[in-house]
């Protein structure tokens, strides 16, 4: 068999499936050459990388580490700029060093990064002023103006998204091994506008005793080369089917199929039916596998995505990012864990506090409260230490930016800010003050634990 046929046969079985939530591609013709042109370009990542992050995922799942996934709601294609990337990179890196040190563990490193440019919605359609036009379902189905041009889907931008992917997944690894990555660097990451917020200073403490720390190793002829560069992984919903499986390629050293367009991909709330082609798809590729898990979803339905995605029971393989909201999270999660826990299966559990806590402020903003972002992983851990399970990590829509988008912090925004800089394309992100926050307290939770 070609490379391609056994691509077909492997990585394309979804395609007798429902798929839920895919672009209405206007023309096909011009959808299939964008796919054959995507089959022939390069992978965005090594399948060894991948078999490298469910290895550090599968000590999640065993509870000897924890995960930090984390990025913007929707990347934007004119936000791939070295100062957003950076920012977002050190939003990450200075929660990385707070959840380490004051928490005591290793943290596993996973951006919502180079990659998460799709968007599934509640609504095909957006009325304004009378006027109907498709919704904005991220930069890599179509724009986000409101016009009918800007809103109609366009394959083309599926090769945008693989180049910006590109660019991104470039600039990341030259920050985290070329040296901005170092823990040298604590204190730097904490310049610009954060510095002065409560958690900037707070953190600037915590960077001095890492610094003091380091110097105490130097001293000692200890100068561990793992402290110089980040282990860092890209991550995003795999969403547009039509893109992931162009990118998904067999791997050379075992002839097994992994999507390369990042090394871990999710299935979303709305796309994890279990006779649906998202799950399908996913059940071919050996990459890490997350799945959102939200309020109505049942103990049997996870039992079965268990069996149909991590039939071989190996920890790091699946991934439940369990987004109940901050009301619900104590009732809906114990069962789940429970009886996930009783099949013998070992999943990493993560919360992702921001899906569950959405609210339309009386401006028209979507937002989120920090309060019940916190509330959330504060029931999240108190679930788990009920049952004597690992609360393995976290899962944050977050900017690098100083944003007004979700409301509270120690910085505290209030609903009257929202409109300030309120900027993302859809959903809102915590900034990196309130990321900060999240962080410190997620670190006591932990050392609580
Ligand atoms: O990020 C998640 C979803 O895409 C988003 O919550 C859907 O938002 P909508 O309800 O505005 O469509
Ligand atoms: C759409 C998302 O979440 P969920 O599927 O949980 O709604 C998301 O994480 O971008």
């Amino acid at each position: 068999m070609t490379v391609n046929a056994e691509i077909h046969a492997g990585g394309n079985t979804w395609r007798s499936l429902p798929a839920a939530q895919q672009p209405d591609w206007p023309d096909q013709e011009a959808l299939r050459d964008v796919i054959a042109e995507l089959e022939s370009y390069p992978p965005l990542v090594f399948a060894g990388e991948c078999d490298q992050l469910r290895q550090r995922l599968g000590a999640v799942a065993r509870g000897e580490a924890f995960l930090l996934q984390g990025g913007d709601c929707a990347e934007a294609f004119d936000a791939v700029g070295a100062d957003q990337i950076r920012n977002k990179l050190k939003t990450l890196l200075q929660m990385g060093a707070v959840l380490t040190y004051a928490g005591s563990v290793p943290v596993v490193k996973v951006g919502r990064i180079a990659g998460q440019y799709s968007k599934p919605r509640s609504k095909p359609t957006e009325t304004r002023d009378g006027v109907t036009l498709p919704t904005y379902r991220g930069d890599s189905v179509n724009g986000f103006a409101f016009t009918a041009e800007a809103r109609t889907p366009d394959p083309q931008r599926l090769k945008r998204m693989y180049q910006a992917s590109a660019s991104t997944l470039n600039l990341v690894r030259a920050f985290t091994t070329g040296g901005y990555a170092d823990l040298r660097q604590v204190h730097a990451w904490n310049q610009d506008f954060v510095k002065s917020s409560p958690s900037g200073q707070r953190y600037e403490q915590l960077a001095r005793e890492i610094d003091r720390a380091l110097n105490f190793m130097n001293a000692c002829g200890v100068d561990p080369e793992e402290f110089k560069t980040v282990e860092f992984y890209a991550s995003h919903e795999a969403l547009v089917l039509d893109y992931e499986s162009a990118l998904t390629r067999v791997d050379s050293r075992t002839g097994q199929l992994y999507d390369v367009s990042g090394h871990m991909v999710w299935i979303g709330e709305r796309t994890r039916q279990l006779d649906g082609a998202h799950i399908e798809f996913a059940s071919k590729i050996r990459n890490p596998i997350g799945v959102k898990l939200g309020p109505t979803s049942t103990p049997e339905e996870a039992l079965t995505l268990i069996e149909r995605l991590d039939p071989e029971r190996e920890p790091g393989r699946l991934t439940f990012i369990t987004r109940m909201g901050a009301d619900k999270v104590r009732e809906k999660l114990p069962t789940l864990v429970e009886k996930v826990t009783a099949s013998g299966a070992q999943v990493a559990w993560i919360c992702d506090p921001m899906h569950g806590n959405t609210f339309e402020a009386a401006s028209g903003h979507k937002t989120r409260r920090f309060d019940d972002v916190l509330d959330e992983v504060k029931g999240f851990f108190e679930v788990h230490k009920g049952l004597g399970t690992h609360p393995g990590g976290i899962h944050v829509e977050l900017t690098g930016d100083d944003v007004t988008e979700c409301v509270g912090g120690g910085d505290e925004i209030f609903v009257d800010d929202l409109h300030q800089r309120y900027e993302t394309a859809c959903d809102p992100r915590l900034n990196r003050s309130q990321s900060l926050d999240l962080a410190f307290l997620v670190a006591e939770m932990y050392r609580d634990q």
